[in-house]
């Protein structure tokens, strides 16, 4: 939600989301910049959130405003600095760099937004920086991507198809959280159940929303199913068993499964128990 927009910042803390990311960026004017960083730094600071992680997107180091960000972002109680329009591995080296320089304690991470073509060109070696910066996560950013490329942002998204699965790819294999960019079609939400879904079944840990309307889908469709938990719990009592004991390939329920099988299914009790957690 844009830093600017009072409102929208005051029920964020009552938003059934995982996080909040609060923009100074492109939903913000040119003018109201230096307004909406004082809001965003007053808004941390008074606290409130609850569970909900806080994040907040910069402007790009290279725009009149993204320094002053990153300076008056170091000390406020925020878990996730997200920059926009990176380019290559050089960009996510001098991000992490101002903010070691301007001071922000170890563990708040970088996120980057993956919206221009050389950065989709270039995943793999941004990717790779999570071993040697700050670098933690991944936002699609699919409308300045449609805007630099002239790939339509058709229903289906077929022709971005393959940057969805490079950019989960290249997220799994560094340990990155990834996320799908922001479906704009606020009232149509079979248009985005479909991205939902589609950004789940590719592999997203999640989804960015622009409007409150948007996140009850959103979380019915990330949530695992009765039937996914069901199944789960089958594989590993499974294993479990004594009887299967020094086993490594089962049926269960009428599937294979194996101990990457185990794994896949603990992970998913996990998320279950998260999610009723919160
Ligand atoms: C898109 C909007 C401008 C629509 O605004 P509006 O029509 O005024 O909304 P509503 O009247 O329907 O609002 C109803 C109530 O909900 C609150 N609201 C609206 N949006 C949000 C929000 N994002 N977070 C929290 N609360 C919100 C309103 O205040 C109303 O409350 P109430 O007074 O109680 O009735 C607007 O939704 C909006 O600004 N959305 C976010 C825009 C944004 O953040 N853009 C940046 C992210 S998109 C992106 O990253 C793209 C990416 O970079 C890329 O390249 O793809
Ligand atoms: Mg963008």
């Amino acid at each position: 939600m844009p830093a600017s927009n009072a409102r929208a910042m005051a029920k964020a803390r009552n938003l059934d989301c995982d996080a909040v990311c609060l923009d100074l960026e492109d939903a913000v004017a040119p003018e109201a910049k230096a307004e909406a960083r004082a809001a965003l730094v007053a808004e941390v600071q008074a606290g409130g959130f609850g569970h909900r992680r806080l994040v907040a997107r910069i402007n790009g180091l290279s725009t009149p405003w993204g320094h002053d960000d990153i300076a008056a972002l170091a000390q406020a109680p925020v878990e996730a600095v997200l920059a926009p329009k990176v380019d290559d591995a050089a960009d996510i080296q001098a991000l992490s760099a101002a903010m070691d320089a301007a001071g922000f304690a170890p563990d708040v991470a970088l996120w980057v937004m993956i919206e221009t073509p050389r950065a989709v060109l270039a995943l793999e070696r941004i990717a790779d920086c999570a071993a040697t910066t700050r670098l933690a996560g991944f936002v699609l950013g699919l409308n300045d991507l449609a805007k630099d490329s002239g790939i339509a942002q058709l229903p289906g998204r077929g022709a971005f198809l393959p940057v969805l699965t490079m950019a989960v790819l290249a997220a799994r294999a560094n340990g990155l959280v990834i996320l799908d960019g922001v479906c704009n079609a606020i009232e149509d939400t079979v248009r985005l159940e479909g991205e939902c879904v589609q950004a789940r079944d590719s592999g997203f840990d999640g989804k960015t929303l622009i409007h409150p309307a948007q996140l009850e889908v959103c979380n019915r469709v990330f949530a695992p199913t009765q039937a996914d938990l069901a199944e789960a719990e089958a594989i590993v009592a499974a294993f479990a068993d004594p009887a299967n004991s020094g086993k490594g390939a089962l049926r269960v329920n009428g599937k294979m499964a194996e101990l990457l099988h185990l794994t896949q299914a603990e992970r998913l009790l996990a998320k279950a128990a998260a999610i009723a957690a919160r």
